[in-house]
């Protein structure tokens, strides 16, 4: 009789789990000659974790941990025996295992997958190690191996057998047993790394591939070898244990703005994204437990890989991602993907039948898959768990999501943008790095001229020392001993000169131009002055009244919607909007100085901003 066990070698019962590995892998920065070389928007902290420049705001980065990090200088060796090495034993054992190479276009999945002939990838090596391992087996133990393979391509939603080019779209069949099948595709049995060689080099051929502008030779379909391993116990009853072995090469995500897609590209990438979002769904629908229906079945991808996501296979994920910034939002979206693959948990079985030599009986259709050796399980049945756990009971603590729902919201919120918004933001950032390197360049003007400033007029500064002892001067440096030389831009209310009636103020407060005329009656004589004055406005005020305004400032800063926040003086609709997001990430601005870690927000154009608001808000 069929059964499905849940066991480890040698049928012995496991009722252990396991999830889903997620490691990522890095490539090295590849800046072409005409571009300009912009540095890395990810890099690598440890052999776990990682980090990316947070596009809201470009002060701070996004830090990721995965099972394993492999840095740009990771060797294919090296990757092979962190992350797929481990789980290849399995199949000797009738379970199922899978490595699939996810991330976007030009990111290093065939690299990874399968490498060249001086560096070769997972693929030669896993072959390579199944034979190993298969001849390290003592023939003591009373099992006979025998290895089979299969290769195919999911090409625009069509099943293409690489083994026998000019085949038509094959079905996905599943069986009553859960078992997925693809009848009519080629199955050749090898007994040799060599004999695997030869028929899979020139399939390899055969994959669809085509030139865009990220990628001279992009993988325009998913390709999946399929190596199974089949064990017979000479002895009665003859259990016979099959394994499969996944390897998956994952066409790219892409963003045919930058791809340059077209007609038939164009299409191409359309079934390509496709399969990749459902992917994305299987994976959301997985970790929301077993109770949601998991949509497998909405594409080939999917339905193929059905019992290697989340089904009883050991799962490696490999998520190539790319260094450089033309890459920044598919890198992010690939490691939010990647961040909720690694809550799957995956319920490995064996998969073992009794073998009846004598009368295989075997459904016709299956006979190629199964190579025509008389290998394939006749029937298989699914043992009820026995530890009775459900794979959500796997599933991470809610305090543990927390974090991870923040960066899917993210990421959301990020994905749910128009496509236009997407590309403005990208611009914006663009645009802020340049504003910030503008303000370097005339921070440094300013210095040099303060410098030459406090040298010419140095008796002049010292008899408005009472007015500009809290100023923060240009070159940022300590005009008091106390204060931080981070703080000087800050505002610093309150705390020197003595109050001047309000009246004083409100006959300017319509214009910060205007009232900053009237201080400038008192450093006329100085150039710089717009920067000199920073502090000391505030001083003028009435202490109550300010801290109101700057109350009211706050509360819209922290609980304002778009249109409140736009309602500031000078926010207008980018601020806002990076605003928003600063909140969406960090929760509340304990303090107005906080609204400098927005992306754009300088020093300066904080402090213009308070005089701004805070005259605006008094005068309401
Ligand atoms: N780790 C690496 N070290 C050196 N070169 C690499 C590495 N990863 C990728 N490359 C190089 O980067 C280029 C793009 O890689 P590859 O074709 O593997 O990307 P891909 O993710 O498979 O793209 P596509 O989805 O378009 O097929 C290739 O020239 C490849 O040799």
């Amino acid at each position: 009789m069929a059964q499905r066990v849940a066991a480890s070698d040698g049928g012995t019962k496991r009722s252990s789990s396991s999830r889903v590995r997620v490691a990522v892998r890095l490539r090295p920065y590849m800046c072409k000659p005409d571009e300009k070389g912009e540095g890395p928007c990810v890099r690598g902290l440890d052999s776990q974790n990682l980090e990316i420049i947070n596009w809201r705001n470009a002060t701070e980065t996004v830090k990721y941990h995965f099972d394993v990090f492999h840095g740009e200088q990771t060797s294919q060796q090296e990757v092979f025996l962190a992350s797929v090495k481990p789980i290849l034993p399995h199949i000797l054992n009738g379970q199922n295992a899978s490595v699939f190479a996810y991330g976007p276009t030009g990111a290093g999945k065939t690299h990874t997958m399968l490498g060249s002939s001086e560096q070769p990838g997972v693929i030669p090596r896993a072959v390579c190690e199944v034979f190993k391992l298969v001849k390290a087996k003592d023939v003591d133990e009373g099992w006979d191996y025998s290895i089979g393979m299969s290769y195919l391509e999911i090409y625009n939603e069509k099943v293409l057998d690489l083994l026998s080019p000019g085949s038509q779209d094959l079905p996905i069949r599943e069986d009553k047993d859960k078992n997925i099948l693809i009848p009519g595709l080629t199955h050749m049995a090898i007994s040799s790394f060599s004999d695997y060689e030869k028929h899979f080099i020139p399939a390899s051929l055969n994959r669809t591939t085509a030139s865009t502008k990220l990628n001279q030779r992009s993988s325009r379909s998913h390709a999946i070898l399929l190596i199974k391993v089949v064990r017979t116990q000479r002895a009665l009853p003859h259990r016979q244990q099959t394994g499969k072995l996944y390897l998956v090469d994952l066409a790219g995500s892409e963003d045919n703005r930058r791809t340059g897609n077209q007609g038939i590209r164009l299409k191409e990438s359309g079934a390509i994204n496709l399969s990749l979002f459902t992917l994305s769904k299987v994976v959301d629908s997985l970790n929301a437990g077993t109770a949601v229906r998991v949509p497998y079945r909405d594409s080939k991808l999917t339905r193929l890989l059905q019992d290697s996501l989340g089904g009883s296979a050991h799962s490696v994920m490999i998520t190539n991602i790319a260094p450089e910034y033309k890459y920044y939002f598919d890198t992010f979206s690939a490691l939010n993907f990647a961040a909720k693959s690694k809550l799957i948990v995956n319920k490995p079985f064996t998969q073992e039948t009794v073998a009846v030599p004598a009368l295989p009986v075997k459904r016709p259709r299956e006979d190629r898959e199964a190579g025509g050796s008389g290998i394939e399980p006749q029937r298989q049945k699914k043992k009820t768990e026995q530890d009775g756990s459900s794979s959500s009971a796997n599933f991470p603590s809610v305090s543990e999501l927390s974090v991870m729902d923040r960066l899917i919201s993210l990421e959301k919120l990020m994905m749910s943008c128009h496509e236009n918004d997407r590309l403005n933001m990208l611009k914006d950032l663009a645009q802020y790095r340049r504003e910030v390197q503008e303000l370097k360049e005339r921070q440094k003007e300013f210095e040099s001229k303060a410098l030459l400033l406090s040298q010419s007029a140095g008796e002049q500064e010292n008899a408005k020392e009472p007015i500009f002892k809290n100023a923060a001067p240009l070159q940022r440096k300590q005009t008091n001993a106390t204060k931080p030389i981070k703080q000087q831009a800050v505002v610093q209310p309150l705390k020197v000169s003595p109050l001047q009636p309000l009246q004083q103020v409100a006959t300017v407060k319509q214009s910060v131009c205007v009232k900053k005329k009237l201080l400038s009656d008192q450093v006329e004589q100085l150039d710089g002055k717009e920067n000199m004055i920073e502090n000391a406005w505030e001083s003028q005020l009435n202490r109550t009244l300010l801290e109101q305004s700057r109350q009211k400032i706050l509360q819209i800063l922290n609980t304002g919607s778009l249109k409140d926040l736009k309602g500031l003086q000078q926010i207008g609709d980018k601020k806002a909007k990076l605003i928003l997001g600063w909140r969406e990430i960090h929760g509340h601005f304990t303090r107005l100085e906080d609204l400098v870690k927005v992306e754009g927000m300088t020093e300066k154009r904080f402090s213009s901003f308070m005089k701004a608001n805070i005259v605006s808000a008094m005068g309401k």
